[in-house]
Protein backbone atom coordinates (compact mmCIF):
# COMPACT_ATOMS: atom_id res chain seq x y z
CA UNK A 1 0.00 0.00 0.00
CA UNK A 2 1.05 3.31 -0.90
CA UNK A 3 1.24 6.55 1.87
CA UNK A 4 -0.76 9.46 -0.02
CA UNK A 5 1.16 12.24 -0.78
CA UNK A 6 1.06 15.09 1.42
CA UNK A 7 -1.27 17.75 0.40
CA UNK A 8 1.11 20.86 -1.22
CA UNK A 9 1.51 24.13 1.46
CA UNK A 10 0.17 27.49 0.33
CA UNK A 11 4.40 28.42 -0.17
CA UNK A 12 4.66 25.51 -2.55
CA UNK A 13 1.22 26.19 -4.13
CA UNK A 14 3.01 29.56 -4.95
CA UNK A 15 5.91 28.02 -5.87
CA UNK A 16 4.38 25.94 -8.78
CA UNK A 17 2.53 29.42 -10.03
CA UNK A 18 5.25 31.40 -10.04
CA UNK A 19 6.86 28.94 -12.01
CA UNK A 20 4.01 28.29 -14.48
CA UNK A 21 3.81 31.72 -15.00
CA UNK A 22 6.81 31.93 -17.16
CA UNK A 23 4.88 30.12 -20.20
CA UNK A 24 3.12 33.54 -20.52
CA UNK A 25 6.80 35.57 -20.85
CA UNK A 26 7.33 37.06 -24.51
CA UNK A 27 11.04 36.41 -25.46
CA UNK A 28 12.72 39.58 -26.39
CA UNK A 29 9.83 41.86 -24.59
CA UNK A 30 9.79 43.91 -21.51
CA UNK A 31 7.66 41.81 -18.59
CA UNK A 32 5.50 43.71 -15.72
CA UNK A 33 6.18 42.58 -12.49
CA UNK A 34 3.61 42.82 -9.83
CA UNK A 35 4.02 42.81 -5.90
CA UNK A 36 3.62 40.26 -2.72
CA UNK A 37 5.13 36.56 -1.44
CA UNK A 38 3.32 34.88 -4.95
CA UNK A 39 5.37 37.36 -7.26
CA UNK A 40 8.45 36.68 -5.21
CA UNK A 41 8.27 32.97 -6.73
CA UNK A 42 7.66 34.49 -10.13
CA UNK A 43 11.09 36.68 -9.79
CA UNK A 44 12.64 33.63 -8.83
CA UNK A 45 11.55 31.66 -11.67
CA UNK A 46 12.31 34.72 -13.72
CA UNK A 47 15.83 35.04 -13.20
CA UNK A 48 16.31 31.74 -15.07
CA UNK A 49 15.31 32.88 -17.97
CA UNK A 50 16.56 36.56 -18.10
CA UNK A 51 18.76 36.04 -21.08
CA UNK A 52 15.62 35.87 -22.88
CA UNK A 53 14.01 39.45 -22.03
CA UNK A 54 15.43 42.31 -21.82
CA UNK A 55 14.53 43.15 -18.40
CA UNK A 56 10.99 44.09 -16.61
CA UNK A 57 8.66 47.19 -15.40
CA UNK A 58 8.44 46.94 -11.86
CA UNK A 59 5.14 47.73 -9.56
CA UNK A 60 7.37 48.66 -6.20
CA UNK A 61 10.35 49.19 -4.19
CA UNK A 62 10.21 45.30 -3.22
CA UNK A 63 9.92 44.11 -6.39
CA UNK A 64 12.55 46.35 -8.10
CA UNK A 65 14.83 45.64 -5.21
CA UNK A 66 14.70 41.71 -5.94
CA UNK A 67 15.03 41.82 -9.77
CA UNK A 68 17.85 43.63 -9.52
CA UNK A 69 19.48 41.18 -7.14
CA UNK A 70 18.30 38.47 -9.05
CA UNK A 71 20.20 40.99 -12.20
CA UNK A 72 17.33 41.95 -13.95
CA UNK A 73 17.52 44.85 -15.43
CA UNK A 74 14.19 47.38 -14.31
CA UNK A 75 12.78 49.92 -16.55
CA UNK A 76 11.11 52.76 -15.70
CA UNK A 77 7.07 52.33 -16.66
CA UNK A 78 7.78 55.52 -18.17
CA UNK A 79 10.54 53.97 -20.95
CA UNK A 80 7.65 51.79 -21.96
CA UNK A 81 4.69 52.61 -24.06
CA UNK A 82 2.93 48.73 -23.82
CA UNK A 83 3.74 45.58 -22.39
CA UNK A 84 2.62 42.37 -23.78
CA UNK A 85 2.14 40.62 -20.16
CA UNK A 86 1.87 42.06 -16.60
CA UNK A 87 2.07 38.93 -14.11
CA UNK A 88 1.38 39.78 -10.57
CA UNK A 89 -0.61 37.80 -7.68
CA UNK A 90 -4.01 39.20 -5.94
CA UNK A 91 -6.11 38.59 -2.50
CA UNK A 92 -9.06 37.38 -3.71
CA UNK A 93 -10.44 36.67 -7.75
CA UNK A 94 -14.13 36.05 -8.23
CA UNK A 95 -15.26 34.15 -11.30
CA UNK A 96 -15.11 36.53 -13.75
CA UNK A 97 -11.56 37.63 -13.13
CA UNK A 98 -12.30 40.77 -10.94
CA UNK A 99 -9.93 41.16 -7.96
CA UNK A 100 -8.88 42.86 -4.71
CA UNK A 101 -5.10 43.77 -4.29
CA UNK A 102 -3.38 45.70 -2.60
CA UNK A 103 -2.32 43.49 1.02
CA UNK A 104 1.22 44.52 0.37
CA UNK A 105 0.16 48.12 0.07
CA UNK A 106 1.40 48.11 -3.87
CA UNK A 107 -2.50 48.86 -5.50
CA UNK A 108 -1.23 52.18 -7.42
CA UNK A 109 2.12 51.10 -9.30
CA UNK A 110 0.20 47.62 -9.68
CA UNK A 111 -3.07 49.62 -11.61
CA UNK A 112 -0.03 51.67 -13.37
CA UNK A 113 1.33 48.88 -14.85
CA UNK A 114 -1.20 46.86 -15.33
CA UNK A 115 -2.82 49.54 -17.49
CA UNK A 116 0.19 48.96 -20.09
CA UNK A 117 -0.09 45.84 -20.16
CA UNK A 118 -2.54 43.63 -23.23
CA UNK A 119 -2.94 40.73 -20.85
CA UNK A 120 -3.19 40.58 -16.84
CA UNK A 121 -2.01 37.29 -15.62
CA UNK A 122 -2.51 36.53 -11.92
CA UNK A 123 -1.05 33.87 -9.92
CA UNK A 124 -2.81 32.90 -6.87
CA UNK A 125 -2.77 30.08 -4.28
CA UNK A 126 -6.73 28.71 -4.94
CA UNK A 127 -7.34 30.25 -0.75
CA UNK A 128 -7.37 33.56 -3.16
CA UNK A 129 -10.40 32.35 -5.20
CA UNK A 130 -14.14 33.56 -4.12
CA UNK A 131 -17.57 33.89 -5.08
CA UNK A 132 -18.22 37.66 -3.69
CA UNK A 133 -15.09 39.99 -3.54
CA UNK A 134 -15.11 41.82 0.02
CA UNK A 135 -13.96 39.55 2.95
CA UNK A 136 -10.51 40.30 2.69
CA UNK A 137 -10.39 44.10 4.15
CA UNK A 138 -10.38 46.28 1.11
CA UNK A 139 -7.41 48.22 1.01
CA UNK A 140 -7.73 51.62 -0.77
CA UNK A 141 -4.80 54.18 -1.31
CA UNK A 142 -5.68 57.72 0.21
CA UNK A 143 -4.11 61.16 0.57
CA UNK A 144 -3.49 61.75 4.09
CA UNK A 145 -5.53 64.80 4.78
CA UNK A 146 -8.83 62.95 3.39
CA UNK A 147 -8.25 59.63 5.40
CA UNK A 148 -11.60 60.52 8.14
CA UNK A 149 -13.83 61.74 5.56
CA UNK A 150 -13.10 58.52 3.26
CA UNK A 151 -13.27 56.41 6.20
CA UNK A 152 -16.79 58.01 7.03
CA UNK A 153 -18.03 57.71 3.50
CA UNK A 154 -17.19 54.03 3.71
CA UNK A 155 -18.83 53.35 6.98
CA UNK A 156 -21.85 54.95 6.01
CA UNK A 157 -22.58 52.53 3.12
CA UNK A 158 -23.96 49.90 5.78
CA UNK A 159 -24.19 48.53 9.27
CA UNK A 160 -20.37 46.46 10.06
CA UNK A 161 -18.62 48.17 7.49
CA UNK A 162 -15.29 49.72 9.20
CA UNK A 163 -12.10 51.74 7.54
CA UNK A 164 -9.22 51.98 9.36
CA UNK A 165 -5.73 53.44 8.53
CA UNK A 166 -3.18 50.95 8.24
CA UNK A 167 -0.35 50.66 10.62
CA UNK A 168 3.27 49.58 10.97
CA UNK A 169 5.38 49.94 13.42
CA UNK A 170 3.01 51.95 15.93
CA UNK A 171 2.62 54.38 12.88
CA UNK A 172 0.59 54.93 9.65
CA UNK A 173 2.05 52.73 7.04
CA UNK A 174 3.90 54.94 4.15
CA UNK A 175 3.13 53.73 0.60
CA UNK A 176 5.98 53.90 -1.94
CA UNK A 177 4.00 56.94 -3.24
CA UNK A 178 4.06 58.37 0.27
CA UNK A 179 0.59 58.13 0.87
CA UNK A 180 -1.53 55.86 3.47
CA UNK A 181 -4.09 52.48 2.99
CA UNK A 182 -6.93 52.91 4.69
CA UNK A 183 -8.30 49.24 5.07
CA UNK A 184 -12.12 48.48 4.77
CA UNK A 185 -13.56 45.76 6.10
CA UNK A 186 -17.30 44.38 6.01
CA UNK A 187 -17.99 44.94 2.13
CA UNK A 188 -19.73 42.78 0.28
CA UNK A 189 -18.98 43.94 -3.40
CA UNK A 190 -21.25 42.70 -6.07
CA UNK A 191 -20.64 45.15 -8.52
CA UNK A 192 -16.64 45.36 -9.06
CA UNK A 193 -17.15 47.71 -12.30
CA UNK A 194 -19.54 50.03 -10.61
CA UNK A 195 -17.96 50.11 -7.13
CA UNK A 196 -14.32 50.93 -8.27
CA UNK A 197 -15.80 54.00 -10.70
CA UNK A 198 -17.53 55.31 -7.44
CA UNK A 199 -14.97 55.25 -5.23
CA UNK A 200 -12.18 56.32 -7.68
CA UNK A 201 -14.14 59.58 -7.94
CA UNK A 202 -14.02 60.47 -4.21
CA UNK A 203 -11.63 63.30 -3.35
CA UNK A 204 -8.28 62.36 -2.08
CA UNK A 205 -8.68 58.54 -2.96
CA UNK A 206 -5.41 57.56 -4.96
CA UNK A 207 -6.57 53.90 -5.95
CA UNK A 208 -8.95 51.95 -4.59
CA UNK A 209 -7.76 48.09 -4.84
CA UNK A 210 -10.78 46.57 -6.66
CA UNK A 211 -9.07 45.94 -10.35
CA UNK A 212 -12.16 45.32 -12.46
CA UNK A 213 -11.54 47.72 -15.37
CA UNK A 214 -8.46 46.15 -15.12
CA UNK A 215 -9.38 42.64 -14.26
CA UNK A 216 -7.11 39.46 -15.19
CA UNK A 217 -7.30 37.50 -18.47
CA UNK A 218 -6.14 34.85 -17.27
CA UNK A 219 -5.53 33.13 -13.58
CA UNK A 220 -3.14 30.65 -12.62
CA UNK A 221 -4.31 28.89 -9.74
CA UNK A 222 -2.53 26.53 -7.55
CA UNK A 223 -4.65 23.64 -6.14
CA UNK A 224 -3.82 20.20 -4.73
CA UNK A 225 -4.53 18.80 -8.08
CA UNK A 226 -2.13 21.17 -9.37
CA UNK A 227 -2.05 24.18 -11.38
CA UNK A 228 -5.55 25.42 -13.01
CA UNK A 229 -5.29 28.13 -15.72
CA UNK A 230 -8.63 29.98 -15.69
CA UNK A 231 -9.73 32.25 -18.59
CA UNK A 232 -11.97 35.37 -18.22
O1 LIG B 1 -0.05 44.99 -2.70
C1 LIG B 1 0.14 43.80 -2.92
C2 LIG B 1 -0.44 43.05 -4.03
O2 LIG B 1 -1.66 43.49 -4.49
C3 LIG B 1 -0.34 41.54 -3.96
O3 LIG B 1 -0.43 41.10 -5.27
C4 LIG B 1 -1.40 40.86 -3.17
O4 LIG B 1 -1.45 41.42 -1.87
C5 LIG B 1 -1.15 39.34 -3.07
O5 LIG B 1 0.02 39.12 -2.37
P1 LIG B 1 0.50 37.66 -1.96
O6 LIG B 1 0.95 36.99 -3.22
O7 LIG B 1 1.63 37.90 -1.01
O8 LIG B 1 -0.65 36.97 -1.32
Amino acid sequence: MTTPAAPLSQDELKTLVGQAALKYVVAGEIVGVGTGSTVNKFIDALATIKDQIPGAVSSSVASTERLKALGIKVFDANEVSRLAVYIDGADEIDGKGYMVKGGGAALTREKIVAALADRFVCIADESKRVGVLGDFPLPVEVIPMAAAQIARRFESMGAGITAQIRMKDGAPLVTDNGQQILDVRGLKIAEPLAFESEVNQWPGVVTVGVFAHQKAAVCLLGTSQGVQTLEY
